[in-house]
């Protein structure tokens, strides 16, 4: 029987090449996603099974890692990339709000999944299965005007350190540490010159520089707790 990954938010970017790559390579997929998009629906086609729903609070993760469960009775991988990225708002009650948005995709659906999943990774102590959070190197090196974003990343991180040890030795928990991959529209032309003048290799990163961590990830049956940066050396800066 092939193995089964699952992969969060997987209706675009980086999410949906993980999914797509998945496939590629003969894994089975379960795809997470919250909005319909082309990507997905091309996900399906190809015999991906489907998991629809928002991480708004406990009930609600609980609910789809249950319905992930179904899906993939047994499970090789989880990817955890589905994440919510913005500026801090500027008023206390919208920052509040967006603390609550994202504590939730970023660390209580992670959790809440891997606690209810990890029954179901098909790990062995010698040859354990894969936990993997996307979080950003932003997670060790905060940018002030996504302050709570970063901070829900951070969290994310510790807890890829408190699973790998939870789930050693049948489960190894590592961490990626996303660069610059892509731009939001918001992101200035200033803003995007700034970060590519301060990335060392000078260029923009691929989904498929991240699907390659991943899959060199579950390769290596000795790496857990580990944070792995694929970011063109951004966060060393050039200076
Ligand atoms: N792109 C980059 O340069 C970088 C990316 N990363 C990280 O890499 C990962 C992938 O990045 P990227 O592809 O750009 O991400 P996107 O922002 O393009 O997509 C995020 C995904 O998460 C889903 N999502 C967001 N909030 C929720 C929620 N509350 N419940 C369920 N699903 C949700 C989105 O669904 P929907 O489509 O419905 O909104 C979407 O599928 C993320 O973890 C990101 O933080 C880190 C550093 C840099
Ligand atoms: N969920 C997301 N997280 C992040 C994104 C994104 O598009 N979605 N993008 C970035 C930035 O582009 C950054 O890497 C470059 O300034 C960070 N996180």
């Amino acid at each position: 029987m092939q193995p089964c990954v699952a992969v969060t938010g997987a209706n675009r970017n980086i999410g949906a090449h993980l999914a797509a790559r998945f496939l590629d390579e003969g894994f089975g997929v379960v795809a997470h996603y919250r909005s319909e998009t082309a990507a997905i629906e091309r996900l399906a086609a190809r015999g991906a099974r489907l998991v629809r729903g928002s991480f708004d609070d406990a009930a609600a993760c609980t609910d789809i890692a249950e319905r992930l469960a179904a899906a993939a009775p047994s499970l090789r991988a989880i990817i955890h990339n589905a994440s919510s990225f913005a500026p801090t708002a500027a008023d206390i009650p919208a920052a509040a709000t967006q603390f609550q948005d994202f504590f939730a995709v970023h660390m209580l659906a992670p959790y809440i999944l891997n606690t209810h999943l990890a029954a179901h990774l098909d790990g062995t102590p010698e040859a354990p299965a894969d936990i993997i959070h996307i979080t950003d190197i932003y997670a060790d090196n905060p940018a002030p005007a996504q302050d709570l974003y970063c901070a829900t990343k951070a969290g994310l991180q510790n807890l890829s350190l408190a699973f790998a040890k939870r789930y050693a030795p049948r489960i190894k928990v590592n961490a990626i540490q996303p660069g610059p991959i892509s731009f939001e529209a918001w992101h200035d032309e200033n803003h995007r010159s700034a970060v590519l003048e301060a990335t060392p290799l000078g260029r923009m990163g691929s989904p498929e520089a991240i699907y390659a961590a991943v899959r060199a990830i579950m390769a290596n049956d000795y790496q857990t707790g580990a944070v792995i940066p694929v970011d063109g050396g951004r966060r060393l800066g050039r200076g």
